[in-house]
């Protein structure tokens, strides 16, 4: 099998390298590495004898491939994804960009979720296969086994976003944003004697004021949030709360009678993890015990974490889950409106199983298909 590669020096690309290199699963493919920047340069080194970089714009090269799969963003796809059909191209189209997600003719892909409508979708000669938002496909592995029981008659999701989700940019931008808070009271803290409201002023001005760094999130985001993800729609909701029910039935399948899912999304300080406290309105009440079987149960990574304070704050929070594939689900309780409102926060590496992992796994599939 001959697969292109575009993007894959970008932050999910690398992530999709690194993943794919320690799974093995440049053996037994061709790979083919394109640019938009650097054509006749150096392929990475992940295969021997591989050429240089070819042109992503390239469609007489992008047309010899038989699945291409590209982590380079939505504006590349736009720029060629039509001309290569166009063009006749009747290979594999797997992708991280949102672009292509709500298409008629792609599925979202999530194969611990949906292998069932993966494994339909190639039946029936569908030839693009798009990774989901990653709130969207973190919450479908944290909480896929109550949707596998078909248990969910609506849930609300209170999100806590990453600064990986924005970009690489982003991420160092928060961290510059946290060492310009920090130098600004170096002294203050210096001495334990200094009075607490003097530091919190000058923290306060120093975020205020115009040379605090915000050129990417437009503001600051360390010691603050920013309950405002992608663009505004005219319902009120932003594009990433949209997102989630759009996403979600598509991902599960469900065309007729979609299952209501909204909140607010939020982005907070932390590096690649996002994480998310639901709300879901069951519709019948089961015991907790069956509950925490059915999700622990549905699959390899998703994992209950009991409902105590040293359980929950050693497993699952950001720190302990980034760079690993485990999406843990905890705080689940029965909330006090009745049996059948359930209470869940979970987390996820937004780069393993919010990008890159479900890509990897979709050329698997084609490759065992
Ligand atoms: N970030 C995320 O959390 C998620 C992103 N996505 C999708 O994936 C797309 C790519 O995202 P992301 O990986 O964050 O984008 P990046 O900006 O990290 O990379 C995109 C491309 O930028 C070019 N580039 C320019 N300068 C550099 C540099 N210094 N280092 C690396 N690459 C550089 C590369 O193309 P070239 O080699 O051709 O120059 C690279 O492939 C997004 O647009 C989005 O559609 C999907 C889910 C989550
Ligand atoms: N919007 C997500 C990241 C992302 O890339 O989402 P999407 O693939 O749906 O555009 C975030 O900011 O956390």
């Amino acid at each position: 099998m001959k697969v292109g590669f575009v993007g894959w020096r970008g932050m999910v690309g690398s992530v999709l390298m690194e993943r794919m290199q320690s799974e093995n699963d440049f053996d037994g493919i061709e790979p083919v590495f394109f640019t938009t920047s650097n054509v006749g340069g150096e392929a990475p080194n992940v295969a021997e004898g591989l050429p240089p970089l070819k042109d992503a714009f390239s469609i007489d090269d992008l047309k010899q491939l038989d699945a291409i799969i590209s982590c380079q963003g939505g504006d590349y796809t736009k720029a060629v994804f039509a001309d290569l059909r166009g063009a006749g191209w009747d290979g594999y189209w797997i992708d991280a960009a949102s672009s292509l997600r709500m298409d008629k003719d792609s599925l979202i892909v999530l194969d611990p979720v949906n292998l069932d409508v993966i494994k339909d979708g190639l039946a029936r000669g569908v030839k693009n296969y798009i990774g989901g938002n990653c709130t969207v496909s973190l919450m479908l592995m944290g909480l896929g086994g109550l949707f596998a029981n078909n248990l969910v008659e609506w849930a609300t999701s209170m999100t806590y976003q990453a600064a990986s989700g924005a970009g690489a940019r982003n991420m160092r931008e928060l961290i510059e944003q946290m060492g310009t808070i920090r130098d600004g009271v170096a002294s203050e803290l210096a001495d334990p004697a200094s009075a607490i409201l003097e530091l919190d002023r000058k923290v306060a001005a120093t975020m205020r004021s115009g040379d605090f760094p915000t050129e990417n999130f437009g503001a600051p985001l360390a010691g603050s949030v920013l309950p405002f993800i992608d663009s505004q729609l005219e319902n009120g909701q932003s594009r990433e709360e949209w997102k989630a029910q759009a996403e979600t039935n598509k991902i599960l399948g469900n065309d007729g009678n979609p299952i209501p899912l909204d909140g607010t999304c939020v982005r907070i300080g932390a590096m690649r993890c996002h994480a998310q406290a639901l709300t879901i309105k069951l519709k019948k009440d089961v015991p907790l015990d069956e509950i925490e079987q059915m999700i622990a149960g549905h699959n390899q990574w998703a994992k209950v974490v009991p409902n105590d304070k040293e359980s929950t704050l050693r497993d699952l929070t950001p720190t302990a889950v980034t760079g690993t594939l485990t999406v843990p689900v905890g705080r689940l309780r029965k909330l006090s409106m009745g049996g059948e409102y359930l209470n869940a926060f979970t987390v996820g590496d937004q780069l393993l199983w919010g990008a890159a992992e479900p890509l990897r796994r979709m050329l698997q599939v084609l490759r065992n298909a």
